[in-house]
């Protein structure tokens, strides 16, 4: 009977994959940039899938020191793959990925690595960086401490410069200045960039970075005057608990000068503060980088739910027709889809603006090298704002598939309560997005205070230039109506903000709002960024027509949601949002039947999805009742504690039901 069942469901995708209206392959293109990108990925998840080393289904029955250790393993054998293979750069960082296990290995590289070269001076780049590209010393990003996170400004840790020996003295003054969470440090790193006000000459010059050595490279105990360890364990079981958040605390520890990070300024011999001619927000660069590269890694977690919801729900059946005829797959309920359909589309329109954004950060940073520093701001704004809508409405939506497999979506073996667990901290570190949104809205209010000066705003902010048009027109249902919310919610703050007896009580009286301009304008970006896309030559059958809906869907749900703003600002009429409402319930019916190849295109192994909902031959059930099984609990028919504390009970129930 099970078997039964078994067959028609695997027949169920082939059925919807057939039903498909456009050429998946194509697709796969389009989603990953190119057809190398589509060969390299997929050479790059079979790698992992069949390796046994890379084994992940039992993660979340590991204690913490297992995992751990797990994590240890899997890193040292893909670095061995990555040597024995000769690897590049985007071949490794793909492995990475599909390995799929937070690690040391993401501080190393993506933060210790990238503060060195954007931070160091020529000469520290070629004495630190071979030594880390090599792993001959693990490094980890020592910013944020017990007392203070996101006000950077903030921190406690000193290094005052002692010019009798030429060394700083880094120390932790207080139990507040504790380094508190930085991934790797807690048991993997041996050196770390640490974030201490600089002390010279009795004045304090505030935030630089060091590089310190904290543990030994013989035998990785730690340092003198070095006390770290691990911060706990953290939200939901496996997780992010493969990675050692640290604590640490120096004790007076000595470095040579030559460990300042010297690009943005300098320490002299004589113990002298020479600021270079560089912006000092360069201070805060790495934090830039990483922000846009969790960008991208939002359209990878959120595409995972969504492919891991979309095939469960044109498997599972509830209910059947009035005369008893056979159930209705959930897939067509119209409420199913139109909580679906718009997460499917995100997962779309955060890959198009992740592209984009990757190369906005590779334009400045080319700039940088030749002193142009003209779209810092600009670069600053958008990897702090995409980076902080993506990542909220990724959390989110991991969480509704979830609820859109029902019961079955709250066991781990569904893959996504581990999903969640391993994205929701995106909205926290990396800047907190609530904190990220109002420097969003500060440049906004920024840019709104000089168009009466005649500066035209350029880049994402130019369509502030149309201030007059966009502040009087009454708009289309297309990017207009967007520019004109994001362009009105953002001039009414700075009109309420001019009426307050200063500008920073005002910022501090109105930042609801000015929060919720800066998601206006963050909106727009993306669905500008994914209207580009769609007017660029796509080929495939059926291609670009699946793309210009899913941008219909992401536009008009995105305006749907946030109805309010737009006719408060009258930038729509009620008519016309009930006329957007209207449409999209035809784009969710057209989304409908390619639903399944829409998920497919994203190429996922079922190693990677890990997932016994989301698999590939849609096999659900009789892999549910095998990976059941495997639970540590169903080892014994009888439980433990059997004799200790059941029995008991119920010999005592059965002496009183005697009486
Ligand atoms: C097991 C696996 C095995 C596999 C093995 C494989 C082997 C290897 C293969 C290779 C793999 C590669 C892997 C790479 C992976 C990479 C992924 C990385 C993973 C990420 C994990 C995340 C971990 C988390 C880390 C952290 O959280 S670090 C700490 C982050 N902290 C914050 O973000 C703090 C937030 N706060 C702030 O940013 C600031 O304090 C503030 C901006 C809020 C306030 O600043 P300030 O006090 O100075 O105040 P102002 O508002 O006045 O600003 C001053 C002016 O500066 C401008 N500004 C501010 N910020 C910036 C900026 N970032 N850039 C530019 N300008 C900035 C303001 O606009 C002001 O300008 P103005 O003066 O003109 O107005
Ligand atoms: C899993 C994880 C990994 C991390 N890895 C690292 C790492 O490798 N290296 C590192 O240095 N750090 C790391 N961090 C720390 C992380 O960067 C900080 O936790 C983050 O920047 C938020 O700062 P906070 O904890 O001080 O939050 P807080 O700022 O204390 O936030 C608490 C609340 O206050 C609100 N708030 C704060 N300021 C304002 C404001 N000005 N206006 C309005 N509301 C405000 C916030 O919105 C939030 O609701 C990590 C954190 C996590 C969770």
């Amino acid at each position: 009977m099970a078997v039964d069942h078994a067959a028609a469901e695997v027949d169920h995708l082939a059925a919807e994959r057939a039903a498909a209206r456009f050429d998946v392959e194509a697709m796969k293109i389009a989603w990953a940039g190119s057809r190398h990108a589509v060969d390299v990925a997929d050479r790059m998840a079979r790698l992992v899938a069949s390796d046994p080393v890379f084994r992940k289904d039992n993660r979340t029955m590991l204690s913490r020191k297992d995992l751990f250790k797990d994590t240890l393993r899997k890193a040292a054998h893909a670095w061995k793959r990555i040597v024995e293979l000769r690897l590049t750069e985007e071949e490794a960082s793909l492995l990475r990925q599909y390995v799929d296990q937070p690690g040391y290995v993401d501080l190393h590289w993506g933060m210790f690595v990238p503060a060195i070269k954007g931070q160091g001076t020529e000469e520290q780049q070629k004495k630190w960086l071979p030594l880390a590209y090599k792993f001959q010393i693990i490094g980890c990003y020592a910013q944020t401490e017990l007392g203070h996170g996101s006000n950077v400004q903030g921190l406690e840790t000193t290094a005052t410069f002692d010019p009798m020996t030429d060394e700083f003295v880094i120390h932790s003054p207080t139990l507040t200045s504790s380094k508190w969470w930085p991934g790797g440090l807690g048991k993997a790193s041996t050196h770390a960039v640490v974030y201490a006000r600089l002390i010279t000459e009795g004045k304090d010059y505030g935030i630089h970075g060091f590089i310190v050595q904290l543990r030994s490279l013989e035998d990785h105990s730690p340092l003198p005057g070095v006390t770290l360890g691990d911060i706990g364990g953290k939200f939901g079981s496996g997780a992010y608990n493969s990675m050692d958040n640290g604590v640490l605390r120096f004790d007076h520890v000595r470095i040579p000068r030559d460990q300042m990070l010297m690009r943005l300024s300098q320490v002299t011999r004589e113990g002298k503060y020479v600021q270079s001619d560089v912006p000092k927000q360069l201070l805060y660069g790495t934090m830039v980088y990483v922000r846009q590269s969790i960008v991208a890694d939002a359209s990878k977690a959120l595409s995972r739910a969504v492919c891991i919801a979309v095939r469960y729900s044109a498997i599972r059946k509830q209910f059947g027709s009035q005369d008893g005829g056979p159930e209705t797959q959930v897939l067509n309920y119209r409420t199913q889809q139109s909580r679906l359909f718009p997460l499917l589309a995100s997962a779309y329109a955060f890959r198009f603006v992740g592209d984009w954004l990757n190369w906005l950060y590779t334009d400045v940073t080319q700039k940088l090298e030749v002193k142009d520093y003209s779209t810092l701001q600009e670069a600053h704004a958008c990897t702090a704002g995409l980076k902080a809508v993506t990542t909220s409405a990724t959390a989110d939506a991991i969480e509704e598939c979830r609820k859109l497999c029902g019961g079955h979506g709250y066991l781990n073996s569904s893959g996504l309560p581990e999903l969640f667990a391993v994205y929701v901290p995106a909205c926290t570190y990396e800047g907190d997005n609530v904190v990220l949104l109002l420097q969003v809205a500060r440049i906004l209010m920024k840019t709104v205070s000089q168009l009466t000066s005649g500066k035209q705003p350029v880049g994402t902010m130019a369509y502030m230039g149309k201030v007059q048009h966009l502040m009087q027109s009454k708009c289309a249902v297309k990017t207009e109506a967007f520019e004109a919310r994001a362009l009105r919610m953002a001039v009414n703050c700075a009109q309420n903000i001019g009426q307050a007896s200063n500008q920073e009580e005002g910022f501090y009286e109105r930042s609801p709002d000015l929060l919720e301009a800066a998601v206006a304008h963050i909106q727009l970006i993306i669905v500008t960024k994914f209207i580009e896309k769609v007017h660029q030559d796509i080929p495939g059958h059926g291609v670009k027509e699946q793309l210009q809906n899913l941008c219909n869907v992401y536009a008009l749900y995105t305006l749907h949601k946030h109805l309010g703003d737009f006719l408060a600002t009258g930038s729509l009429t009620p008519k016309q949002g009930a006329l957007a409402n209207e449409q999209l319930g035809k784009l969710y019916a057209q989304v409908r039947p390619n639903a399944v190849a829409l998920v497919d295109a994203f190429n996922y192994t079922d190693h990677y999805l890990g997932s016994v909902l989301g698999r590939y031959d849609g096999n659900v059930y009789p892999a549910l009742y095998e990976e059941a099984w495997k639970d540590p609990l169903n080892e014994t028919v009888v439980p433990e504690g059997y004799h200790e504390y059941l029995r008991p009970l119920l010999k005592q129930q059965l002496k009183l039901s005697r009486l």
